[in-house]
């Protein structure tokens, strides 16, 4: 058992001084989410070191310990890239979607299921025994179907790239129920019988979708949506699902299947999906407290009810978890 006196080796708790000012300020926030499904895109771009990948892991445990159900789907595609230079192999996309030939295919497991999603489900369970990893493989979670990319209006075959065309919700559903965190790969096979790549922001707005979740939270390597990438770094604060829908058309890389996965989001129930810089520590934690950080896009009706209680300012949760991070050792 954990006692504040005892704290945990190396982490810096100081006898005595246990962070009751911090956990009592973010009382309001806990009751407020609690129960509430996030599910969390970590974006290959922002695990761009290992101080960012722990902190991720803690702000994810520190959402569990809330009484949310935060569940991870992460991406690689830099570490994909690397692999697959490692192997004399070409990397190659059309917007935003990695060309992916069978031996291609073998990497993005071989990297995504095998070394990603082992990182990350080791650094959240450092902490307890609480994530679990999957892919969309696993016990069916998510099927998938040939996608073609569309380059001036004409489809183009990208080889083995999946959408998501069924999630099956029970083996997440479960897993949450039982108060484990669930780290998914976003790999999936089709009614084909074939193994597909599916762009892990499709995979995690499918899956907020179909579990219902609250929010979605996309962690990359830019602050948010730039109205005019690269000329400007003027991010784009918030958009409705219909004005979103009219800027996609002129989206580039990367940010195209990130937006196209806030617009299926919040279409499908989800209530805010946002596009966070990951690479601002603790910055999962922070985008709880208002003002919004990044770039929120929500339904075009307004979902009635709050979002849990979401405090402005630097005195809200995000503060108080800060100090209970702080006064835990980290940094
Ligand atoms: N309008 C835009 N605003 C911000 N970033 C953009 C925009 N258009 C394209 N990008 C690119 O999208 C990238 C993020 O997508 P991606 O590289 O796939 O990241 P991740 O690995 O987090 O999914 C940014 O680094 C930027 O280069
Ligand atoms: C089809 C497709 O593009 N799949 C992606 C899957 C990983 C991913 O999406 O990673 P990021 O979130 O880090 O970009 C890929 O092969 O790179």
């Amino acid at each position: 058992m954990t006692s504040w006196t005892a704290g945990r080796p190396g982490r810096g708790r100081r006898a005595g001084n246990p962070p009751v000012a911090g956990l009592l300020e973010a009382l309001p926030w806990l009751e407020g989410f609690r129960g509430s499904t996030v599910v969390i895109k970590f974006g290959g771009n922002a695990m761009v070191d290992a101080g960012l990948k722990a902190a991720f892991a803690q702000d994810v445990v520190f959402l569990r310990y809330a009484g949310l159900h935060p569940v991870v789907v992460h991406g690689g595609g830099p570490q994909i890239n690397a692999q697959l230079d490692r192997l004399g192999l070409e990397s190659a996309f059309t917007n935003g979607l990695r060309v992916t030939t069978p031996e291609t295919m073998d990497v993005v497991r071989m990297v995504l299921a095998g070394q990603v999603q082992r990182e990350l489900v080791g650094l959240v369970n450092e902490h307890g025994p609480f994530a679990v990893g999957l892919t969309g493989e696993d016990a069916g979670t998510m099927t998938a179907v040939k996608r073609f990319a569309v380059v001036d209006g004409e489809q183009v075959d990208i080889g083995l790239v999946g959408d998501v065309a069924a999630i099956d919700p029970s083996l997440v559903r479960a897993l949450l129920a039982d108060g484990r965190v669930p780290v998914v790969s976003s790999i999936a096979r089709g009614a084909d019988g074939q193994v597909y790549n599916v762009n892990a922001d499709t995979a995690a707005a499918a899956l907020a979708g179909a579990l219902g979740a609250e929010m979605l939270m996309m962690l990359t390597d830019v602050e948010g949506l730039y109205r005019e990438w690269p000329a400007s770094d003027e991010v784009i604060r918030r958009l409705t699902a219909g004005e979103l829908a009219a800027v996609i058309p002129g989206l580039a890389s990367g940010m195209l299947p990130k937006m196209e996965g806030c617009l299926r989001a919040v279409r499908s129930g989800v209530r805010s999906a946002r596009v966070l810089d990951g690479r601002v520590r603790h910055g999962l934690l922070r985008a709880f407290a208002g003002p919004v950080v990044g770039t929120e896009v929500v339904p075009d009706e307004p979902v009635a009810g709050p979002v849990g209680p979401v405090p402005a300012g630097r005195s809200g949760p995000a503060a108080a978890a800060d100090r209970v991070l702080v006064a835990a050792g980290a940094d």
